[in-house]
């Protein structure tokens, strides 16, 4: 039996992308609104309650609006919007990130798609806090950079259309970035980390990363402990994969196009210094990869399918 998936901004970036990824599957009918009437709220609301799963590709408010507008219903819930990361009775859509986690997935109603900045960070931190390798009140920093189709259509046109002949850019630069919360929570931290975000000249593309002095934690972890507990943490992930062997380079473009995420320990064993490190795709596993995952996994299907691996 046909799955019924209402895509609600079906026209931005993230609603195109998932739109694309979804069209020629026997599996599901796809539903979107014509231009003249994808804002209009009673049209919304129909197609919402309609669905037997809806993937919310807009700004915070309207996927509150959405959300509201489904509430008395049944239809289940995927938002891509920051709106539900921390919220009561929304599970959190990264199946790999924890034990059971794909489970809870298969079996919520509401189910809210990480950030794209802290699905790196998470990957790389929360198997470390719980194994207790980084203690929870550890002060982390986390240098991240995105390809601008991470700032929707309005950052693609402003460097599509020459809205800016920047390179690269560091920004969130008053501290309190909206992924905040999201990275705190679902890392089990006591604290926020220090992010330091920044955007760079290419469509898609994302690469993280936390440095950690091994020799000040609490035991001295060394670098081939980190990188086994990270091996362990996703032995089993399709998506998920710890890289090991010495790099001269990592590059943002690693993982553009596709819907994996990599990662590595690159450290120096006579400072104890590391660089754990991250490449994604931010509209991969970074959004509508990980949108279509979980659709998948909430309508019993294959949890790969349609999938770039
Ligand atoms: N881009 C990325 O890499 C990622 C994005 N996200 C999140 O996904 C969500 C969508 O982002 P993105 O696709 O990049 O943003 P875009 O700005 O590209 O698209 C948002 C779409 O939502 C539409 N929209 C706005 N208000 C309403 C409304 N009230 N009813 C119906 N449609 C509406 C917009 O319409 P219009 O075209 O008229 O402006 C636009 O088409 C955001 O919450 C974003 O933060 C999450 C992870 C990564
Ligand atoms: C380059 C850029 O601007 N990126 C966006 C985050 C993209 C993303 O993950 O958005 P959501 O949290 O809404 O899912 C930003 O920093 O706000």
């Amino acid at each position: 039996m046909s799955v019924t998936v209402f895509i609600d901004g079906a026209v931005g970036t993230t609603g195109i992308d998932i739109r694309d990824r979804l069209a020629g599957r026997a599996d599901l009918t796809i539903v979107t609104l014509d231009d003249d009437r994808r804002k209009d709220a009673g049209a919304r609301a129909e197609a919402l309650n309609d669905a037997d799963i809806a993937i919310l590709c807009l700004p915070d408010d309207a996927a509150r609006e959405a959300v509201a507008l489904a509430q008395g219903g049944t239809t289940r819930i995927i938002d891509a919007s920051s709106a539900h990361r921390v919220a009561d009775g929304w599970t959190y859509g990264f199946p790999e990130l924890a034990e059971g986690q794909h489970q809870r997935i298969a079996g919520a109603r509401f189910v809210s798609n990480p950030g794209c900045y802290p699905t790196a960070f998470l990957a790389l931190v929360a198997p470390l806090v719980r194994a207790g390798l980084v203690p929870a009140d550890w002060p982390l920093t986390y240098n991240a950079t995105s390809g601008y189709s991470g700032g929707g259509k309005a950052m693609i046109a402003e460097f599509e259309e020459g809205g800016t002949d920047t390179a690269f850019r560091i920004y969130g630069l008053g501290l309190a970035h909206k992924h905040l919360p999201e990275m705190r929570r679902h890392a089990g931290l006591a604290y926020p980390p220090i992010f330091a975000p920044a955007v760079a000249r290419l469509n898609r593309g994302m690469l993280g990363e936390v440095p950690l002095p091994l020799r000040q934690l609490p035991g001295a972890p060394t670098i081939a402990q980190i990188e086994d507990r990270l091996a362990a943490a996703y032995a089993d992930a399709a998506l998920v994969s710890v890289a090991t062997g010495d790099v001269a380079a990592v590059r943002i473009e690693e993982n553009a196009g596709t819907d994996r995420m990599t990662l590595r320990v690159c450290g120096n064993a006579g400072s104890g210094h590391v660089r754990l490190i991250a490449t994604l795709d931010n509209l991969g596993k970074g959004a509508g990869g990980a949108a279509v995952q979980n659709l998948n996994i909430m309508a019993g299907l294959d949890p790969l399918a349609g999938l770039v691996l």
